[in-house]
């Protein structure tokens, strides 16, 4: 290891404790910050966090702890895995406790309402002065924690960030790779939670495995296309973030957002669905703000638009095939180079 970095991760739910721990076990020391005093002790007596991810066991190196002072104190790297409804809440909270120079990296899949603001423009809002970087990709928390092999994007506008958060997370289950796109590898992690509840929902239905296909296809279009109107690259969305999260999620039911549509397609209404979750699932509320978003950008989006009304509207989801061909840009693929 070329050099130990003391890292703080706030937000204690699957995702922040699966990062916390590959750190961990990386050889640096990790402070993971999270509100609940009793869930804290547990962790730092059984090396567990039971609630999220019951028989993974947490390396020696992480420790946890309910003071944002304890966890903020003389970190280099911090990493925010909060919600994103809650993200610029407890960046403000943090931002008077870090040095300019600590680097700050969002591991949240969400957008924020108003202002259609994704977490790495909160973070630019609120700690001017740190430099930023995400990470994103197929990274199901459950599946890393049982030890399978995973792949993630680090993306900012430096080289030697991205280098510097290879060397801190990567290893032999934890493959870390670079982009210099933040904005797209951001949007990526966001926009496909949408589409997961889709490919939940055609699950429940039996849609088969043609129609998915289509809809995995279409879906990454239109992303693409949206992100392309928001200042990204579009093919950033054949990497992991892309195309590589939108795979894992449209298609495994460990992902919450395919969950809530598998629900929705076998008849349970959204609300009752809602309040059976314990666990954050950002697509409902990303699916609302993205809606409105392109509507105002004049993007075409039509599983985007049909999804909402089949949620919201009760409308039936034979009218998202119509409304695929009824308007949509009858390009295959739109970024060909001339
Ligand atoms: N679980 C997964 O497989 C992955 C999740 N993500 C993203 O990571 C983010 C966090 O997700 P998870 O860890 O899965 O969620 P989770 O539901 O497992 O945990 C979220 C945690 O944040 C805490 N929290 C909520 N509001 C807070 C506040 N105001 N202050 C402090 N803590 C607060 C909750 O108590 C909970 O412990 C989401 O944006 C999600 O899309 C990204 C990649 C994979
Ligand atoms: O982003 C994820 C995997 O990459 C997790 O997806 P869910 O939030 O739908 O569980």
């Amino acid at each position: 290891m070329l050099h130990t970095h003391r890292v703080a991760v706030l937000g204690g739910g699957s995702f922040g404790t699966v990062i916390a721990n590959l750190i961990a076990t990386n050889g640096h020391p990790v402070c993971l910050w999270l509100r609940n005093e009793q869930r804290v002790e547990a962790i730092n007596r059984d090396h567990e966090n039971a609630e999220y991810l019951p028989g993974y066991s947490l390396d020696p190196h992480l420790c946890a702890t309910t003071s944002l002072e304890q966890a903020a104190a003389g970190i280099d790297i911090l990493f925010m895995a909060v919600p994103s409804a809650s993200f610029r809440e407890v960046a403000r909270a943090v931002a008077s406790l870090v040095s300019p120079g600590t680097l700050l990296v969002s591991l949240t899949k969400g957008v924020e309402a108003p202002g259609f603001y994704l977490m790495s423009e909160i973070l630019e809002q609120e700690l001017p002065d740190n430099p930023r970087a995400v990470l994103s990709g197929p990274n199901l928390a459950g599946e890393i924690a049982a030890g399978n092999i995973a792949g993630a994007v680090v993306a900012s506008r430096s080289e030697e960030i991205n280098g510097t958060l290879h060397d801190l997370l990567h290893g032999e289950r934890f493959l870390v790779y670079g982009s210099p796109d933040m904005y797209g590898v951001e949007l990526g992690g966001a926009l496909k939670n949408v589409y997961a509840i889709l490919a939940g929902l055609g699950a429940a239905l039996d849609f088969g495995e043609n129609t998915t296909g289509l809809l995995l296809t279409r879906a990454l279009s239109e992303m693409s296309r949206f992100a392309v109107q928001c200042g990204a690259n579009p093919m950033t969305f054949l990497g992991l973030a892309g195309v590589g999260d939108l795979f894992v999620t449209c298609s495994s039911p460990l992902s919450r957002n395919y969950r809530i549509g598998q629900a929705i397609g076998r008849g349970q209404p959204l609300a009752e669905v809602l309040a059976g979750m314990d666990q954050v699932a950002e697509g409902i509320n990303t699916l609302e703000l993205l809606k409105a978003q392109a509507e105002v950008r004049g993007v075409h989006m039509p599983l985007v638009n049909g999804l909402y009304d089949i949620l919201h509207h009760s409308r039936p989801v034979s009218d998202l095939f119509n409304d695929m061909m009824s308007r949509e840009q009858a390009q295959d693929v739109e970024f060909v180079a001339a």
